[in-house]
């Protein structure tokens, strides 16, 4: 009978299923972080381990079984008098524990991997689910391929798991071979036909071969199921298990069409997501669903204006709700002026008119059109470039030709109080060309460099390069800073900046010596 108690049990098996993906090996102490963060999520199960695979294995489940309160405690163990027992003996410190056993009850795993006939595989499930009630109470049997299980066969093995003591009856598409009409069909199938199980709760466990691993699961929900099997991140043998946030999320938001419930606390998704990417060394692809970093952020400009107007035109989840503070706006060359303005107003720009701002929006796009990213400090750096005037000196265009044969010449183009003036010259590489060039237009050899540094603003090949330009004259010393993401290009700038900071302090004190 379909159960119509609506609340889902959701057993994490990050620390077993998890790991085991190649590579994502967690040492004990890792293991303990993440059980500590799935207690704080509120799970309702963690299968902490396979405590027969190896001493560390058993270490971890037991030591996991010591500290971690609220919720069960699970190992798994084959169909085998040996396993049982060291899950047992693992679990003894548990609060809440339970062993989960299993056995391939599909015709190719029984042939082929157990090389066993499928009624000697079913004494073995009423076996081993007798053996581990000794342990405990909360006994799971699993039929390992059971999507790929002639369905009479099947039955009989679910039923004589009940028959045994299991208390969870768990089918698992340990290929992920199904599809979500498919599942639930099987989900039905055992409902209708297996005379016990009432006296069981029924479990998914899907894996992400077709990508289908969530979707499978939530149409066994539908079906029944009333337990779901899942992992942080997704991580999992081969393509990863059902994500565990994907699940939760899609269960919270889309309530009016699964009507489910679980103990979960969603605030917690974020920080189980970083842990278990952390600990585990598997980076979290930027699109993936509700934990990816691109999940909560918006680049382009007709979805900033929208997001900007009214969150839920672009959002269908808060950010707030898996632990995440706010959205971002990513800043782009997909982005609008609405968003820019709101950026500017972040950066703490709140005062500048809007032909600042056009000027700056302008800038920003060409700057866009060159850069994957446009950061925060990419913005700060091109705001403040724009915001220099009573410039006597102005850069208009530079042409440097450099490399390992030189010389290095630089063609540089300013106007100097509106009168265009050009140089070409060479210099002891394309910097010092460059300072050469501006030599020749401006005469100031009484002037001296101090100080020519530079950093680049963000991260990236293509970042932008903040150079600082230190000029010393008449007793006086300025600074002049300017970003491009072409190095030289702002060399001249700052280098420029500078000297029409030093003409302005000159003024002050003496306007007719500066003027030129
Ligand atoms: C679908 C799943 O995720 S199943 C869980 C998979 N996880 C793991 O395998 C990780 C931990 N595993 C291990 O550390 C090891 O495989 C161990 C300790 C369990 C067993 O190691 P070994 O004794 O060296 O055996 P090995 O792994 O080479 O082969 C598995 C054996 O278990 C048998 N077996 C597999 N599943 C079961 C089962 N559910 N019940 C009983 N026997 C089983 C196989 O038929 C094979 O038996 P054989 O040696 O008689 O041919
Ligand atoms: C051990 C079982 C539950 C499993 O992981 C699978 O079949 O995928
Ligand atoms: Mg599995």
């Amino acid at each position: 009978m379909v159960s119509s108690d609506n609340r889902v049990i959701i057993f994490d098996t990050t620390l077993r299923d998890g790991e085991q993906s190649p590579g994502a090996s967690m040492s004990l102490d890792e293991k303990l972080r993440v059980a500590h963060a799935l207690a704080e999520l509120k799970v309702d199960v963690i299968e902490a381990g396979f405590a027969i695979a190896s001493n560390g294995d058993f270490r971890s489940v037991n030591e996991i079984a010591k500290q971690i309160k609220g919720p069960t405690i699970c190992s798994l163990a084959r169909a085998t008098k040996g396993d049982i027992e060291r899950a047992g003996e693992a679990l003894v410190p548990a609060e809440n524990k339970r062993i989960h056993t299993f056995i391939s009850t599909s015709p190719l795993h029984m042939k082929y991997k157990l090389q066993m006939e499928p009624e000697r595989v079913l004494e073995k499930v009423s076996e081993s689910v007798a053996f581990a009630r000794r342990f405990t109470d909360d006994v799971e049997w699993s039929a390992e391929d059971g999507s790929r299980t002639e369905h009479d066969f099947l039955c009989r093995c679910v039923e004589a798991a009940i028959d045994a003591g299991a208390t969870t009856i768990n089918i698992p598409d340990t290929v992920g071979y199904t599809t979500p009409g498919e599942y639930a069909a099987i989900m039905t199938m055992l409902f209708n036909r297996v005379p016990n199980i009432d006296k069981a709760i029924l479990s998914v466990h899907c894996h992400n071969d077709l990508g289908l691993a969530v979707a499978n699961s939530l149409a066994a929900v539908q079906a029944g199921a009333r337990q779901i099997e899942c992992t942080i991140n997704g991580l999992g043998e081969r393509a990863g298990n059902a994500a565990l946030e994907e699940i939760l999320m899609a269960l919270q938001t889309r309530n009016d069409v699964m009507p489910y419930s679980t103990g979960l606390d969603s605030t917690k998704i974020m920080n189980a997501s970083r842990l278990v990417s952390a600990v585990s060394g598997f980076v979290v692809q930027p699109n993936k669903a509700i934990v990816g970093a691109n999940a909560f952020a918006h680049e382009s400009g007709i979805h900033q204006d929208g997001y900007l107007k009214h969150a839920e035109t672009y959002e269908i989840m808060k950010p707030q709700s898996i632990g995440l503070n706010k959205s971002s706006l990513v800043m782009g060359k997909h982005s609008g002026r609405h968003a820019f303005k709101e950026k500017l107003k972040e950066l703490g720009f709140a005062e500048m008119g809007d032909n600042a701002i056009q000027d700056a929006f302008d800038r920003f796009k060409e700057l866009a059109d060159k850069k994957k990213e446009v950061y925060d400090d990419d913005i700060v750096a091109l705001v403040d470039d724009g915001l220099r005037d009573n410039e006597h000196i102005k850069f208009v265009s530079l042409g440097v030709i450099c490399g390992s044969k030189g010389p290095q010449v630089a063609e540089l183009e300013l106007t100097v109080n509106g009168e265009t003036k050009t140089a070409k010259t060479t210099g002891d590489g394309p910097i010092d060309a460059t300072f050469n060039a501006i030599q020749e237009i401006y005469p100031h050899t009484e002037w001296q460099l101090k100080l020519y540094q530079v950093h680049a603003v963000t991260e990236g090949t293509d970042a932008q390069a903040q150079v600082t330009v230190k000029l010393e004259g008449d007793g006086r010393t300025v600074i002049g800073n300017a970003s491009s993401t072409d190095t030289v290009v702002a060399s001249c700038m700052a280098y420029v900046t500078a000297v029409n900071k030093l003409i302005l302090k000159s003024q002050k004190t003496a306007p007719d010596a500066m003027a030129s």
